[in-house]
């Protein structure tokens, strides 16, 4: 297994009080986020809705962290530039949501974001081989998207590796990702795996002191 030192940590929203959420982004960011995680549904792609790119627009003035948008929905591409305009500096996109992967990738850098993919628990690491060369960012989902407040799966924990390894070999700077029952138990098994993105809801945004929950999930090596 490989490890990777100071994760970058990033609350999602999706846990937060949704009646303060300028607040609540700008408390989490004051308390030592890195990047804000922003998960879009759609209630198709996955059995939830969330909220669209003006939630992320008016969010947008709340902090200078980049926003990291997680696009539960399909299709994606007519939503990409709304989403690149709304102020997203990662847009991410999933695997399983449309045979053309590549093209959204390619036009999501060129609507000048960050390109992301985004694995289910179901699809294996193999699946984003022939992307390595188009993604800034991979993200392993370690539960299954729709919800906040799931048990992580530690089946995902040989595909973080294996992805590692692919990255690795790759020779390019891709972030690789986790999220989904992420508190301070899993964070260490996913860092020790290879993830150097953490992205938690509930362990931070039900916890009253922001800042001790994020400090929470960084390993002891990192601080
Ligand atoms: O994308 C998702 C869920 O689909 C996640 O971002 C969750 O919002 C994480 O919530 P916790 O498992 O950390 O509560």
């Amino acid at each position: 297994m490989t490890s990777v030192a100071r994760p970058l940590i990033a609350p999602s929203i999706l846990a937060a009080d949704f009646s303060r959420l300028g607040e609540e982004v700008a408390a989490v960011a004051k308390a030592g986020a890195d990047w804000i995680h922003l998960d879009v549904m759609d209630g198709h792609f996955v059995p939830n809705i969330s909220f669209g790119p003006q939630v992320v627009k008016a969010l947008r003035p709340h902090t200078t962290l980049p926003f990291d948008v997680h696009l539960m929905i399909e299709p994606a591409d007519p939503y990409l530039e709304a989403f690149a305009k709304a102020g997203a500096d990662n847009i991410l996109i999933h695997i399983e949501a449309g045979p053309h992967a590549h093209r959204s990738l390619q036009h999501i850098r060129a609507l000048g974001a960050k390109p992301g993919i985004v694995l289910c628990p179901a699809t294996p690491p193999e699946a984003v081989s022939e992307l390595m060369d188009v993604v800034d960012i991979i993200l392993v989902m370690t539960v299954n998207p729709g919800f906040g407040g799931q048990k992580f799966l530690t089946s995902q924990l040989s595909k973080i590796s294996r992805l590692r390894d692919m990255i690795t070999r790759s020779g390019r700077d891709i972030r690789l990702a986790v999220d989904g029952g992420i508190d301070a138990t899993t964070a260490p098994l996913a860092v020790k795996a290879g993830a150097d993105v953490l992205i938690a809801g509930s362990a931070i945004y039900a916890h009253a002191d922001y800042a001790a929950a994020i400090a929470a999930l960084k390993p002891q090596s990192a601080e």
